[in-house]
């Protein structure tokens, strides 16, 4: 019989998290757990694939412990994941053969300006639905078949492997070498810039141009999935045969969470980045305002459900400088008891693109900048324009939204760790002109992964019933006169454009 409970593993940029849900969505154990972040050199950023997975079981062995329950109590469990971070092992040892290169990470610069300058641009917008950016998986990949020199040679032979992160864990949940099943799903495989969208198939152009062996990627599967991908091993962390049978990127996951679930519905998840997406439904709708188009999710038999999505790089990860880079704020939070030490951002902008700039301009020549600084601007200025800096990058591609969809945003469902902060949620609504408003359970990304599994083994029946969980917490109105908004915007336009042109490519 089916235990009575489910479990998601959400595997993120800065933290990996495992919960324990019950049938109403109620959270019964949370256990999280950090991991380094290495910076190899300017604009590399890389992770430890080992200290994930250590980090991986450890948080499962202790939401179990915290819960009071056993592996054999769980139902299924579900993979969420830092989406684009790539990482390629052997499958005979499972020992990976560099540390993951991360979705923020800018070392493929070159390959992707080659990529440009050859006239592939449309191609990739057609079949992938993206930009060719830094950010996707196939370039990383492309660099490590060209600079790690066995790696070509195994995924020749067949022993390298590569994945996402969600790849990579279900591997190791489900035996690693010992069985470990190569799989990932529609809404991971969409990132990428190797599946073409329509066949929901790797696509054999895309793999040429960049040099990929086809028997080194995942089988992809539907993102719930009742056939199940695999069964976790009694000697894994779970010490039971639990169904592994649910896997979403964090960014479609919390749009399953928010129960985003028909068309024209939309959420804004803000954590490391930013991640605005649109449920288009079936329809797959090309972007011409610089959004990406990506698989949203796949349940079981049913149709892929597409998404646009507003990809922003840099949201609480210029938080996250403040306090690592110049000390600042010693925690994330106090940025707002900092901020309200200023009536406003004193004329300053920040921009924040530390990796380049992501939707909607995609350019990869521009760096961040801090502008329009004189001798009264003072920490809590820097503060305010670092959240202000996240809600007018909203706005960038809400407009962008907007504008390819034809749908007028009324209100914002928002999520992630930044949302607790009232100041941004306030300063949100102001800068949109529309609510901003925060469901009970925020941590939504956990939730759609754990609906995702659960839909696949029957726990829950339909999409249907899951939408009746989703309940309001807090609504912020937009206070800001029209003048004043559209004059604060102005300016972070002409901050924008100062940040451009900054990178030069030979
Ligand atoms: N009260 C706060 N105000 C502003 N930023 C915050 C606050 N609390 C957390 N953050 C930021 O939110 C991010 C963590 O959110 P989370 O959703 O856990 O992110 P992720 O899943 O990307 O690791 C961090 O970048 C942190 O700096
Ligand atoms: O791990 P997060 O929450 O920072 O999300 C990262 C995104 O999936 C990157 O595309």
């Amino acid at each position: 019989m089916a235990g009575p409970y489910v479990m998601a593993i959400d595997q993120g940029t800065t933290s990996t998290r495992a919960m324990v849900f019950d049938r109403e969505s109620n959270v019964i154990a949370l256990d999280q757990r950090e991991h380094r972040q290495i910076y190899p050199q300017p604009g590399w950023v890389e992770h430890d694939p080992m200290e994930i997975w250590e980090r991986t079981q450890e948080v499962v062995r202790n939401a179990l412990a915290k819960s009071n329950l056993t592996g054999r109590e769980i139902a299924a469990i579900g993979i969420t994941n830092q989406r684009e971070t790539t990482i390629v092992w052997n499958k005979r040892s499972g020992k990976p053969y560099m540390n993951a290169i991360v979705w923020q990470d800018t070392r493929t610069d070159q390959i992707c300006t080659q990529l440009e300058r050859q006239g592939y641009a449309q191609l990739y917008r057609e079949r992938a639905g993206l930009p060719i950016s830094t950010y996707f998986s196939g370039p990383k990949l492309q660099w490590i078949l060209e600079n790690v020199p066995e790696v070509r040679r195994d995924a020749e032979r067949g022993e390298a492997l590569f994945g996402n992160v969600d790849t990579w864990e279900i591997w190791w949940l489900t035996g690693g070498p010992d069985g470990g099943v190569h799989v990932t799903d529609v809404s991971n495989a969409s990132r990428t810039m190797l599946m073409n969208l329509r066949t929901l198939d790797w696509d054999d152009e895309i793999l040429k141009i960049h040099g990929i062996p086809r028997q080194m990627l995942p089988q992809i599967r539907p993102s719930s999935d009742p056939q199940l991908y695999g069964k976790t091993t009694s000697f894994g962390p779970l010490g039971a045969e639990v169904p592994v049978c649910g896997d979403l990127g964090d960014q479609q996951a919390a749009l399953v969470g928010q129960a985003s679930l028909d068309v024209g519905m939309a959420k804004n998840t803000y954590g490391t980045g930013s991640f605005l997406l649109l449920n288009t439904g079936t329809e797959i709708v090309p972007s011409k305002s610089g959004l990406i188009t990506t698989a949203a999710y796949k349940f079981g038999n049913g149709p892929c459900i597409y998404a646009l999505e507003g990809s922003i790089a840099i949201t609480g990860a210029a938080v996250q400088w403040l306090r690592d880079n110049l000390g600042l704020i010693k925690t994330s939070p106090e940025v707002e008891e900092l901020a309200r030490t200023v009536e406003d951002n004193g004329g300053i902008y920040f921009v924040p693109y530390f990796s380049g700039a992501f939707a909607p301009y995609w350019r990869l020549d521009a760096r961040g900048v801090i502008v329009g600084l004189t001798r009264f601007i003072n920490k809590g200025h820097i503060a305010r324009a670092t959240l202000e800096a996240t809600a007018y990058q909203t706005r960038d591609v809400v407009e962008a939204m907007e504008a390819d969809s034809g749908i007028r945003l009324a209100e914002l469902r928002v999520d992630g760790g930044m949302v607790f902060n009232e100041l941004l949620m306030q300063f949100q609504a102001d800068i949109l002109g529309v609510p901003t408003v925060r469901p009970v359970i925020a941590e939504t990304t956990s939730l759609g992964a754990a609906y995702a599994a659960g839909l696949a083994v029957g726990y829950w029946n339909s999409p249907e019933e899951i939408r009746q969980y989703w309940k309001e917490d807090k609504r912020w109105q937009p206070q800001m006169d029209e003048a004043r908004r559209e004059k604060l915007y102005a300016g972070w336009k002409k901050a924008v454009e100062r940040s451009f042109g900054w990178v030069e490519y030979s």
